[in-house]
């Protein structure tokens, strides 16, 4: 390990350190796969950001976690980049193997305290998980200075033992005690209270930072941070778009907003650069094709959006009657150039830049290609439709398969079908079917052409922008053998969106199942 960094060891006063958690807790949401470079974009992101800690993943869990932490750590060099490791040995072993190539490592280790938890899944007595922790947070803190230690479902452990637990892993070296919620189970007064019962119960607990990760199941998450703050927690555990098990984790864009709004009620600073939110929950939209609800704080597409009269009249006079943080804040530029078929590609890359995207040499030309095929059809190119199409080809760079042309007959009369020519693997293949439909038919052309037991378990489309010759941008949810992927697409044609859309969720099905391979199985 080389030198510590201000992110190791107890906090600061008043800062409080961001530990996102995206490439990890997030990438656990149902549907949710990021292969190895997009984990690298996204951990690139969140370095320029001004993230504290990076939690790059769980490298025990497969081969890809594996690589993706060790990837992470030999790239990131101004934030600190941390791996998951349950109780044992090999997780530890593993986790250290990825992340020792790193400016700065921690190893977060982590094991369930509550009752429940004892009883039912771990199957252990308090006396040997306490025994356990220490074993743990000991043998971690053997390889890396900088170790955290979680007692998994915190907010539902007896206190007694919970404190007991926290005093044992900061002797055995934690230096950082995370308390999880993890079942987004308690409310803030109650968290609050639990915060300062461990500072007030625990002695040795000034040698550690404290932590939350609060979970979103009552749409609390953002609200018990905060609280959880107020009662001397220096550390807070969250993702870009909230994204997250189940309903996801406290939202980083919705805490440290707060936390810089809301300054003279909450003195606490972070060294987020609050400009990168938008592109970053762009960013990570694309990636994992979770969309972002329009009405989501900060960074919806209606978070700044003004539409009725007397809102717009006040917006005119003064925009803070309606406004608490300026767009700017968070980075949403309002467009200076307007594009349409005679932009060329110096505009094109700056608007893209406008918006926030740092695209490849490649990504950057099949996204001008497509772009003047998209101008050349539609009167006016929106800022939304540029951001729908470059999603596109971000989405769709290094797919195993790809959409190259379609036709479809519907209507009426039926019956509706599709011929249809995919290249998989560079080799081009066509296939003509019948369906219910002309997107039934053309996904029926899909299965003829890459054959696979995937199930669509949900088809969604959504109108870019207004106008009948608006881009379609189609989600479609697969599911095969319990392991689920979301698909996404745009075109001014709403099948051919459909396809890209189910193409692109097979060939993350396809990433998935690279990642899902089993382990490297360290020695015990
Ligand atoms: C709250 C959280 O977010 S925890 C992190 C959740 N993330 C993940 O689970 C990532 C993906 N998971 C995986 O790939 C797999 O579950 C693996 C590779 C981690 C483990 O796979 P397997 O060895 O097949 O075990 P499986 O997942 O079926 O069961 C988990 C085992 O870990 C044990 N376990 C759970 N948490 C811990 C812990 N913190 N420390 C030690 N053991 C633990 C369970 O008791 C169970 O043990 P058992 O097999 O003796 O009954
Ligand atoms: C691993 C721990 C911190 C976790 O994700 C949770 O408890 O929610
Ligand atoms: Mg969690």
């Amino acid at each position: 390990m080389t030198s510590d960094k201000q992110t190791a060891g107890v906090a600061a006063e008043n800062h409080v350190k961001i530990f996102d958690t995206t490439l990890r807790d997030g990438e656990q949401s149902p549907g949710c796969s990021m292969n190895l470079e997009e984990k690298i974009q996204v951990a690139e992101m969140l370095e320029a950001m001004g993230v504290d800690i990076i939690e790059a993943g769980f490298p025990i869990a497969s081969n890809g976690d594996f690589e993706a932490v060790r990837e992470v750590a030999a790239r990131v060099k101004n934030s600190r980049v941390a791996g998951l490791a349950r109780a044992t040995q090999k997780d530890i072993d593993r986790a250290w193997e990825a992340l020792k190539g790193a400016e700065a490592a921690r190893i977060h280790t982590f094991l369930s305290t509550s009752p429940l938890h004892m009883k039912f899944k771990l199957q252990m007595e308090p006396e040997a998980v306490h025994q356990a922790v220490i074993d743990s947070v000991s043998y971690a803190r053997k390889l890396c200075e900088d170790v955290e230690w979680s007692p998994e479902d915190g907010t539902r452990t007896e206190h007694d033992f919970l404190c007991r637990c926290v005093e044992s892993a900061i002797k055995a070296g934690a230096r950082t005690i995370n308390i999880p919620d993890t079942v987004g189970y308690t409310v803030p007064e109650e968290f609050h209270a639990l915060i300062a019962m461990l500072m007030n119960r625990v002695p040795n607990i000034d040698q550690a930072t404290i932590s939350v990760h609060c979970h979103n199941d009552l749409g609390l998450a953002v609200a018990n941070s905060l609280a959880a703050v107020r009662a001397g927690a220096r550390q807070i555990e969250c993702t870009i778009n909230g994204i997250g098990e189940r309903a996801g984790n406290c939202a980083m864009e919705e805490v440290v907003m707060a936390l810089r709004t809301r300054h003279d009620v909450l003195p606490y600073d972070t060294r987020i650069d609050t400009r990168k939110i938008t592109p970053a929950s762009r960013l990570v939209s694309t990636i994992t094709g979770f969309s972002v609800q329009p009405n989501k704080a900060i960074v919806g597409a209606n978070a700044f959006a003004h539409e009725s009269g007397i809102h717009q009249d006040g917006m005119l006079k003064n925009a803070q009657t309606y406004e608490i943080m300026t767009p700017e804040s968070v980075g949403l530029t309002r467009s200076t150039l307007v594009m349409g078929k005679h932009s060329g590609r110096h505009a094109f890359k700056s608007k893209l830049e406008e918006l926030g995207f740092r695209l490849s040499d490649n990504q950057l030309q099949d996204a001008f290609v497509r772009f003047k095929e998209l101008a050349d059809r539609k009167k006016d190119v929106f800022d939304e439709d540029i951001v729908a199409l470059v999603d596109d080809a971000v989405v769709r760079h290094n797919d195993h398969i790809r959409f190259v042309e379609m036709s479809v007959v519907c209507g009426s009369k039926g019956p509706q079908s599709a011929e249809l020519t995919l290249e998989v693997e560079g080799q081009r293949k066509t296939a003509r079917a019948e369906g219910n439909g002309p997107v039934d038919a053309a996904f029926e052309a899909i299965r003829a052409i890459v054959p696979h037991e995937a199930k669509l378990m949900l088809y969604q489309v959504h109108a870019v922008t207004g106008g009948t010759d608006a881009q379609a941008e189609v989600t479609v949810r697969l599911e095969e053998q319990g392991k689920t992927v979301n698909g996404q697409g745009a075109d001014h044609d709403t099948i051919v969106a459909s396809v890209r859309a189910y193409v692109n969720g097979l060939n993350r099905m396809m990433v998935k199942r690279e990642k899902t391979a089993p382990p490297v199985q360290a020695a015990e």
